[in-house]
């Protein structure tokens, strides 16, 4: 008997009841996929025409969908083979990755994260201080909110000139820095993002993150698969912390680890991109010991097309994913548990470039009890169910399904 945490980053399923407050209201991510899909608008050289997520949509996806909008998107509508789906809206405030995983783990956030404002510069005059005197840098380029490909295409160049690091910000409580791998150098760079995070503590930013990218010139500059995330620890005991202290087994896929600033995040897996981070899952599933426990997270959905308003990528990224499924399902072994869900939205077809504060869907596999999900307040239902599941103390906020 094992429990397994997969998070599909930034999929929502329709905005949350205050969405409003974010400027959210009507987002949803796989409402407005599923409808550009149908309309044929979603249409590439690796897709086309309506949405074909099967073995999702067998788990409840659609009829998830239905309990937090009130509708079916078009082509989801199918035959739901396991009753165990249900939809979260979430405690903590903001819909940032930080505070969506650390819910989904038991433990919603009890303050305001920090911000910074939308002005140039938008980075406290102190702070640009203390990180160049501390990090020896001449200056700072950005320190604006920018979307994070575009920011290195306007200033890479002189970023490769100067040695001045890119920093920005987003909606999100986050501090990033991109520079080049090779000019400025990997090390370097996570070298000043640890400066960054110290002097960034005292203004509750939930993360800095290091934006590592490569190239010659404005036009063919990529960011690589070197990231990292400086994130602060949650402020409270996880089930990771839950099931670290009654000694199981412990796999994280991803970026799980830095997300919980690597407490009690156990054996980590990477993978560069979904179908790696797939791979390492049924890897790290093979591996994981009875009662033990695996934590997934797949981030393309969120950075390479949820940010970057690519909603044909994001519509193959979930046909990729949907169609790995039964590749993961076949490994199941009588008595696990099974739980797909999402830490917040990311609709790409909404303005901007940031995440949209949306509802998440539950898509469980099989559970004890035989009662609805129905709708949930709080994604820290996730996190105690899993944990009852394993037999983990109840100490975490949720109630179980
Ligand atoms: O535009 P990029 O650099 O992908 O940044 C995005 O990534 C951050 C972390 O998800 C978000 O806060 C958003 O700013
Ligand atoms: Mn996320
Ligand atoms: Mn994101």
């Amino acid at each position: 008997m094992r429990a397994l945490i997969l998070v599909m980053d930034s999929v929502g399923i329709g905005a949350a009841p205050d969405a409003a407050r974010y400027g959210d209201e009507g987002a949803d991510t796989v409402g407005h996929i599923a409808e550009a899909c149908t309309a044929g608008h979603a249409d590439s050289n690796v897709r086309e025409g309506p949405l074909r997520i099967p073995n999702l949509l067998a788990l409840g996806l659609g009829e998830a969908c239905r309990l937090a909008t009130g509708r079916v998107p078009p082509g989801l509508e199918a035959q739901v083979q396991h009753r165990q789906f249900g939809c979260a809206s979430e405690i903590s405030k903001g819909k940032d990755t930080p505070s969506g995983h650390w819910e989904i783990a038991g433990v919603p956030v009890p303050f305001d994260w920090g911000y910074f404002p939308r002005t140039r510069p938008c980075f406290p005059a102190e702070l640009t201080k203390g990180l160049c005197e501390q990090a020896g840098l001449p200056g700072i380029l950005g320190d604006c909110h920018a979307s994070g490909t575009e920011i290195i295409a306007e200033f890479g160049e002189r970023h490769m000139q100067t040695g001045m690091p890119i920093c920005y910000t987003s909606a999100d409580s986050v501090f990033q820095i991109a520079a080049h791998e090779e000019t400025f150098g990997l090390e370097r760079l996570y070298c000043i993002c640890a400066i960054a995070r110290r002097l960034i503590d005292p203004l509750k930013i939930g993360r800095v993150i290091a934006r590592p990218f490569a190239g010659t010139t404005a036009r063919d500059f990529k960011r690589t698969a070197h990231r990292r995330d400086f994130s602060v620890p949650p402020p409270g005991s996880t089930i990771l912390d839950l099931a670290t202290s009654a000694g199981r087994d412990i796999v994280t896929i991803g970026k799980i680890d830095d997300i919980f600033a690597h407490r009690g995040t156990g054996r980590n897996m990477r993978g560069d991109g979904n179908m790696a981070l797939f791979d390492a899952t049924l890897k790290g599933l093979a591996s994981l010991a009875d009662e033990g426990l695996l934590f997934a997270n797949f981030i393309d959905f969120d950075t390479l097309h949820g940010h970057r308003r690519d909603v044909a990528g994001y519509a193959a990224a979930l046909e990729a994913f949907d169609e790995r499924l039964p590749e993961l399902s076949s490994r199941l072994r009588s008595g696990d548990l099974l739980i797909i869900t999402a830490d917040h939205g990311c609709d790409p077809t909404w303005s901007g470039t940031d995440h949209t504060r949306e509802q998440v869907p539950i898509l469980a596999w099989p559970t004890q009890s035989s009662s609805p999900i129905g709708k949930r307040t709080g994604f820290a239902d996730i996190g105690a169910t899993a944990a009852r599941h394993l037999g983990l103390p109840a100490a975490l906020r949720g109630a179980h399904f």
